[in-house]
């Protein structure tokens, strides 16, 4: 019976925290429960305990825990451990990684319970501050009341702080039934209220519904629905919402009717993996060649815990990843399926729910927290096999018993998190989750990254390679356009060459599709005043703003910032107003006029906000209800449509001149994926590639779908340079909103990091987009050896922070994080 609990708080500070464990709550307490707990007299935090021992701390009195909010654990093992292990790679706190790992839901705060504890007496007059009583009275005329009550009903600003401090002089206590955010979702259902074979009673409700037609209506919709009278069949529940649908009423006629006593209104709790009533499907049965390729992963499997598939696009990965989660489910093991986005669950959601029903539980990031709690529930409750298939984030969950990682698309950069902290980049964590599970690990794509590759070849990962497309379609015909001649030869219509024109006319009317891809979302990148060359920015960031044309605005894409689009221009007073480049509401409004005849939709950040939108522009395209397709690079992620047949690769030149080390790895990503949408089902589709540069390597590349000339050409260049693969990048970056200073304070900063790493050190230097958010940036870049380990990397980081604060004290107010294996 341990007296003190080392509790880790939702916070970027290192460390934990000791906290005396109150004697009633010994029993209760364990490793991996959540307390509430005060700290530093402001605030009280839900907390996971970490530890428990019998060392009393010197030098400080312990408070106490408040309260313990579950009756057991809410983490599983290795979860702390994979936390500690994320903390130590990606340079942060372990609070950071807690903040990020449990949903909201169980992180209780304001909606905490407190009461009067009625023993207090007041040691000293004035002790209570006025605001203090207020609270307290109200506690008292309320007996127990919400911390979030009280901050309404007194208008107080900071009341958690206020019932801190009152909870640290102890004239209040936290009530112990805390109520969670979290609250099961119930559906509304109907029933007859008379037993089934009470014949009479139902003769009398027709009588009696007789002049009341609409109330009979619903009785007959009722007895249809629920079967009642087919005596065979058990009676169905029938929900309200599928009651007055089908009998065409409304809810008061409904209400009329249970007045009657004709029908009993009831809730039901329904668990959100709600079961699907229709009868599961066989796994799909798989090619000669895709057998061959599940045989292999399986071999590679008992030498070796970490397996790459490299399928071409539409090579069927998704049919072995099928036989392989089935495997692993007969086996009693969970299976965790990552994607690297919402827009892929979509699809793969219908087909693995078809093959796995209710053993398939989803969490993107577009779930509400109720949702992600509910999952969360869910696994800590049963440790049955199931298979999870999410985003980056669902490597928090606790899992009980994995067997299988599958991590799809593993070369795409949505599995990094670019902020806040932990920076960390899910499919390494998720190999990392795997190896303390013991788990097999498959990662899957048509363009392995680099770094991934290179591990494969070096014989540290199996490898297993699919070469054909399912059905032996062939691999999708590239065309390169020149636009710098085509303009000449006044071959484009604004964006689109002639060629383009002709390939979609030629598709469309044969009742084929179209993807049309530009990687800038908004109308155009910029305005400009053509009379004295004004382009309006961002008033917090170095950037331009985008001109977005259904809202008439100019926004901000890194802070937000919007102003309306002028008539005239503010500098010069003349109307001399120009839009310059094209986004991709430009390209549907202008593809809409080459064929107004056609169903467009576009895909992009500024047309899927809402939870269900990319469903339904998914849904339109998959049946025709559309048939051009616009989007940004989240059409180039492993969708499947069947009826494409040409891909418009706008302008490549934008991916393949950026200057950072992976863009020609990104470049030849993005269009060979994009590429890879066409032509799977029936014929092979053509891409047509728009660029002024057509003799760029990249380019080359995706025209003979030429990954391993690429990997060659690229890790070349690598080595060249001294990029990952043969190095671990670390970018350090200095924050502030005073431009001189920041350089100043990241120079001597740097001079201190060059003592220890020497010639590791490059820079600093001002990123691209210099200011954000009125925060004036330098970046660093550590390059280490793959050897160096990251705990004592960690150490020295630190060290070198404490000693640059302490030399000066301008970094005291300086912003710095670290991001590990930048993307
Ligand atoms: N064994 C199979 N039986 C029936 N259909 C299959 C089979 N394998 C693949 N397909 C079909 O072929 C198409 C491509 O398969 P899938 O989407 O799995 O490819 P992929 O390798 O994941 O491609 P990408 O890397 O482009 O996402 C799908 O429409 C899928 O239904
Ligand atoms: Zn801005």
């Amino acid at each position: 019976m341990s007296q003190y609990a080392e509790v880790l708080l939702p916070l970027a500070i290192q460390g934990t925290y000791t906290y005396q464990v109150p004697a009633a709550m010994t029993h209760g307490v364990a490793v991996g429960s959540r307390v509430l707990v005060p700290f530093g007299r402001r605030k009280m935090y839900t907390a996971i305990v970490v530890m428990l021992h019998d060392h009393k701390p010197q030098g400080y009195q312990v408070k106490e825990i408040a309260s313990l909010l579950d009756a057991r654990p809410i983490l599983r093992h290795p979860q702390l451990k994979l936390w500690e292990w994320i903390a130590d790679y990606y340079l942060c706190s372990m609070g950071e990684v807690y903040r990020a790992a449990v949903p909201s839901g169980l992180k209780v705060e304001s909606e905490t319970f407190v009461s009067v504890n009625p023993d207090y007496e007041e040691e000293s007059p004035g002790q209570l501050r006025d605001r203090d009583k207020v609270v307290l009275d109200m506690a008292k005329t309320r007996g127990r009341v919400q911390i979030d009550e009280i901050a309404r009903a007194t208008g107080f600003g900071n009341v958690v702080n206020q019932v801190s401090h009152l909870l640290d002089l102890g004239a209040i206590r936290v009530s112990e039934r805390v109520v969670d955010n979290y609250r099961p979702r119930t559906e509304k259902c109907v029933r007859l209220a008379i037993a089934r074979n009470d014949e009479a009673s139902l003769h009398r409700f027709f009588d009696e519904l007789k002049r009341a037609k609409k109330q009979e209506q619903l009785l007959l919709a009722y007895l249809d629905l629920s079967r009642w009278l087919q005596r065979g069949q058990e009676v169905k529940e029938v929900t309200q919402a599928a009651l007055l649908e089908r009998a065409g009423v409304t809810q008061p006629v409904l209400a009329a009717a249970a007045q009657r006593g004709v029908f009993e209104l009831y809730k039901r709790e329904i668990n959100r993996f709600a079961e699907l009533g229709n009868k599961l499907q066989s796994l799909p049965v798989l090619s000669q060649d895709q057998q061959r390729a599940y045989h292999e992963i399986h071999q590679c499997f008992k030498q070796q815990a970490i397996t790459l598939l490299h399928g071409v696009t539409s090579s069927g990965k998704t049919s072995i990843y099928m036989h392989l989660i089935a495997d692993a489910l007969r086996q009693g093991r969970q299976v965790l399926y990552l994607v690297p986005e919402i827009a892929l669950t979509t699809q793969l959601t219908h087909r693995l729910r078809a093959v796995f029903g209710d053993k398939l539980l989803i969490y993107h990031s577009k779930f509400s927290d109720n949702e992600r709690v509910d999952i969360w529930k869910r696994l800590l409750d049963k440790a049955e096999p199931c298979v999870v298939i999410g985003v980056r984030s669902s490597v928090f969950l606790p899992y009980a018993n994995l067997g299988l990682v599958i991590v799809d698309e593993e070369h795409d950069t949505s599995y990094k998190q670019q902020d806040p902290a932990p920076r960390y980049n899910g499919r390494n964590v998720a190999m990392i989750l795997a190896m303390m599970h013991g788990a097999k690990i498959l990662l899957g794509s048509a363009t392995p990254s680099i770094e991934v590759y290179h591990r494969a070849l070096e014989g540290s990962y199996g490898l297993v390679r699919l070469t054909t497309r399912y059905g032996d379609i062939k691999m999708p015909l590239v065309q390169i356009i020149d636009t710098k001649k085509a303009r000449k030869k006044h071959e484009m219509n604004g964006m689109f060459s002639l060629e383009l024109i002709k390939e979609c006319r030629r598709a469309l009317e044969a009742g084929e599709q179209v993807i049309l891809f530009q990687n800038r979302r908004g109308y155009a990148p910029m305005v400009r005043c053509k009379e004295c060359g004004w382009v309006p920015t961002c008033r917090n960031c170095d950037v331009s703003l985008t001109y977005h044309k259904l809202t008439r605005s100019l926004t901000c894409h890194y802070c937000g910032y919007t102003i309306g689009l002028p008539d005239l221009c503010p500098a010069c007073g003349l109307p001399g107003i120009e839009i310059v480049g094209y986004g991709t509401e430009r390209i549907e409004d202008d593809i809409d006029q080459v064929f107004p005849d056609e169903k467009i939709s576009r895909m992009d950040l500024d047309t899927t906000r809402n939870k269900n939108s990319y469903d339904r522009i998914i849904d339109d395209f998959s049946s025709h209800r559309t048939n051009i397709l616009v989007g940004t690079q989240m059409v180039t992620k492993g969708l499947d449509f069947d009826g494409v047949s040409i891909v418009g690769i706008l302008n490549a030149d934008t991916m393949i001149s950026f200057p950072d080390f992976r863009s020609g790895e990104r470049a030849f990503d993005m269009m060979e994926q994009v590429a890879g949408r066409s032509g799977r089902a029936h014929k092979q589709g053509k891409v047509i590639i728009q660029t002024s540069n057509p003799s760029h390597p990249v380019v080359d590349y995706v025209t003979r779908h030429d990954y391993e000339g690429f990997y060659r050409h690229e890790l070349g260049e690598r080595e060249k340079f001294g990029f990952p693969p043969y190095t671990r990048i670390i970018n350090i970056y200095l924050k502030h909103r005073d431009d001189a200073m920041v350089g100043e304070v990241a120079v001597r900063y740097s001079g201190l990091l060059r003592q220890v790493f020497g010639q590791r050190v490059l820079g600093p230097e001002a990123p691209m987009v210099a200011r954000v958010q009125n925060f004036y940036i330098r970046q660093i870049m550590l390059k280490m050896e793959l050897e160096a380990s990251m705990v004592k990397v960690k150490k020295i980081l630190r060290g070198i922070y404490e000693r640059m604060v302490s030399i000066d004290s301008r970094m005291k107010s300086t912003i710095l994080y670290y991001d590990v294996d930048p993307m």
